[in-house]
C-alpha cells in the first residue's frame, strides 16, 4: 500500500512541508511528490513557493498569514486541491505526520507524540521562544484535523547527544545546573544529520569516518564541529539564542548587558502566556535584536547587497561571529578536516558571505572557486573548492523534511 508522509518544518520564519509515498523497495528513500513552503513570516507580506514535477510556483505573496500554523493551514489546503496529486487528494491520506521540534531536551532520538510527549515539549517551550511553541500548536491543528495520522517529533537537539559533558557543561553551580537540566543541548540537529550523511555519500567516506565544519546558516545560524559523523560541539547552547546572531536574534553577547539595557530585564514579556514563560530580557534578545534590529529587515539576501553603512556593519559582524567558530572548530578537529560546509537559508544562496568566511580562513588552507562559487548549482552537494587549497569547501542543500521522512522509514520498517 502506498502510503503517504507529510514532513513539516516550522522554522523561526517559514514553514517547509514536503510530501513522500513510502517507496516499493525495502530500505528505498522517501519518494517525494512534491514541496510547499512559506517564508517571510519575520518580514511580511508572506511568500509561498510549490514544486510538483515541472508545476511550480515561485514567491508568491499571501495575506493573512500570521503565523506558522496558519502557513500549516493554508498549505494543508493548497496540497489537496492540487488535481496533480492524486495521491493526497483527501486529508484522510496522510498516514504520517513527521514534525521538527527544535528543542527536545533529553530525548536522544523521535518519538510518536502521545499526550505523555507532548506535554514534555510543551515544558520545554521557554527553552526554544520562538519554535516550540509554534510547532506544538502545528502538532495540535495535525491532531485535530488529521486525526487518523500518525504524529512523529523529530528533536534538533537530539544530534548533538554526542556533545562531550565537558564541552556541554556551563561552569555555574552544579546543583542548580541539575536540577534545572542547564546545559548546552544545541539545534539544527536534524539539518545537521542530512548534512553529514549527504557529504559523507559526496566524498565516498564511511560516515564514521567524516570530519566536518558545518555550518547551517538561515534565520537561525549555528556552526557545528562533527569528528566522526557525530556532534562534538555547536554553537547554540541551552536555547538557540547562544552562538550566532541570527535574523532577529542577538546571538552571544556578555550575559551582564540586559541588566544595562533595560531595567524590566527581569518581568514577564507579553508573549508569556499559559504555554510560555519568557522575560523581557528574552523578548529582545529573540525578536527585536539580530539583523532586524541593526537594519530594519530580516532578509540577509537584501542585507548582502547593499551599500548602506548598517547594512555593510550587519554582514561584517555576521562574518567575524562566523570566523569565530571556525577556526577553533579546526584546532577541535586537529586539523584533520574532510570539508567546510555552507547550508540553510544563507548558506545556500549567500555567495558573497561565503566568498567573505572563506576568504577569512585562508591561512589555515582555504580557498575557493569564484565561478563556482558564485553559481554552485542545484545538486545536494557541490564542490566550491579553488585550485591549490588544501581542505574542501562544500554547500549542502539541506532537508530537514528528507532526513524526517527517511528516519521515519528506517524506524518502521527496522532498517
Ligand atoms: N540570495 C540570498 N543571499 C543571502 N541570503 C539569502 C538569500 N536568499 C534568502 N536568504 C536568506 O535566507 C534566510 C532564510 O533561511 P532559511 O534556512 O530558509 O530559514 P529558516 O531559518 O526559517 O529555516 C533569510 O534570512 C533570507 O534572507
Ligand atoms: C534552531 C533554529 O534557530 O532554527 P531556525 O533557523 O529554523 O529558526
Ligand atoms: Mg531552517
Amino acid at each position: 500500500m502506498v502510503e503517504v508522509i507529510l514532513s513539516i518544518n516550522a522554522g523561526s520564519s517559514s514553514v517547509k512541508i514536503s510530501v513522500y509515498k513510502s517507496p516499493e523497495t525495502p530500505k528505498g528513500n522517501p519518494i517525494p511528490l512534491a514541496e510547499c513552503s512559506i517564508d517571510g513570516l519575520t518580514a511580511p507580506p508572506a511568500k509561498l513557493k510549490y514544486e510538483r514535477g515541472d508545476e511550480k510556483i515561485k514567491g508568491k505573496e499571501i495575506e493573512g498569514i500570521g503565523s506558522q500554523d496558519d502557513a500549516f493551514q493554508f498549505i494543508l489546503d493548497h496540497l489537496t486541491k492540487d488535481e496533480g496529486l492524486p495521491e493526497l487528494a483527501r486529508k484522510e491520506d496522510i498516514h504520517f505526520t513527521c514534525h521538527r521540534v527544535v528543542h527536545g531536551g533529553d530525548y536522544p532520538r523521535s518519538q510518536v507524540i502521545d499526550e505523555e510527549t507532548y506535554h514534555h515539549i510543551q515544558e520545554l517551550s521557554d527553552l526554544a521562544p520562538l519554535h516550540n511553541a509554534p510547532a506544538l500548536s502545528i502538532v495540535s491543528t495535525s491532531s485535530r484535523i488529521l486525526p487518523h495520522a500518525i504524529n512523529i517529533a523529530y528533536f534538533d537537539s537530539s544530534f548533538h547527544s554526542t556533545i562531550p559533558p565537558y564541552i556541554s557543561t556551563y561552569p555555574i553551580d552544579p546543583t542548580v545546573a541539575k536540577r534545572n537540566k542547564l546545559r548546552k543541548y544545541g539545534f539544527h540537529g536534524i539539518s545537521y544529520a542530512f548534512i553529514a550523511r549527504s557529504v559523507a555519500e559526496h566524498l565516498s567516506k564511511p560516515l564514521d569516518s567524516l570530519n566536518i565544519i558545518a555550518l547551517h546558516l538561515g534565520s537561525g545560524a549555528s556552526a557545528c564541529c562533527i569528528k566522526n559523523g557525530k556532534s562534538w560541539d555547536t554553537s547554540m547552547g541551552l536555547t538557540p539564542l547562544a552562538g550566532l546572531p541570527g535574523a532577529t536574534r542577538s546571538g552571544s553577547i556578555d550575559p551582564s548587558l540586559m541588566f544595562h539595557f533595560t531595567h524590566s530585564a527581569g518581568k514577564p514579556s507579553h508573549s508569556s502566556g499559559t504555554n510560555m514563560h519568557i522575560t523581557e530580557a528574552e523578548e529582545i534578545l529573540n525578536k527585536k535584536s539580530g539583523w532586524k534590529a541593526l537594519t530594519g529587515t530580516t532578509d540577509f539576501g537584501a542585507i548582502s547587497s547593499s551599500d548602506k553603512e548598517q547594512d555593510r556593519l550587519a554582514f561584517d559582524i555576521f562574518v567575524d561571529r562566523i570566523l569565530n567558530y571556525v577556526g577553533p572548530y579546526f584546532t577541535k578537529l586537529d586539523g584533520e578536516v574532510d570539508a567546510l560546509v555552507f547550508a540553510g537559508g544563507i548558506g545556500e544562496k549567500g555567495a558573497k558571505l561565503r566568498k567573505a568566511v572563506v576568504n577569512g580562513v585562508k591561512c589555515l588552507g582555504f580557498k575557493g572557486d569564484d565561478g563556482k562559487n558564485e553559481a554552485p548549482g542545484d545538486k545536494i552537494v557541490v564542490d566550491i573548492t579553488g585550485e591549490g587549497a588544501r581542505f574542501k569547501t562544500l554547500v549542502c542543500k539541506t532537508d530537514e523534511q528528507c532526513e524526517m521522512a527517511r528516519e521515519w522509514l528506517r524506524i518502521s520498517t527496522g532498517w
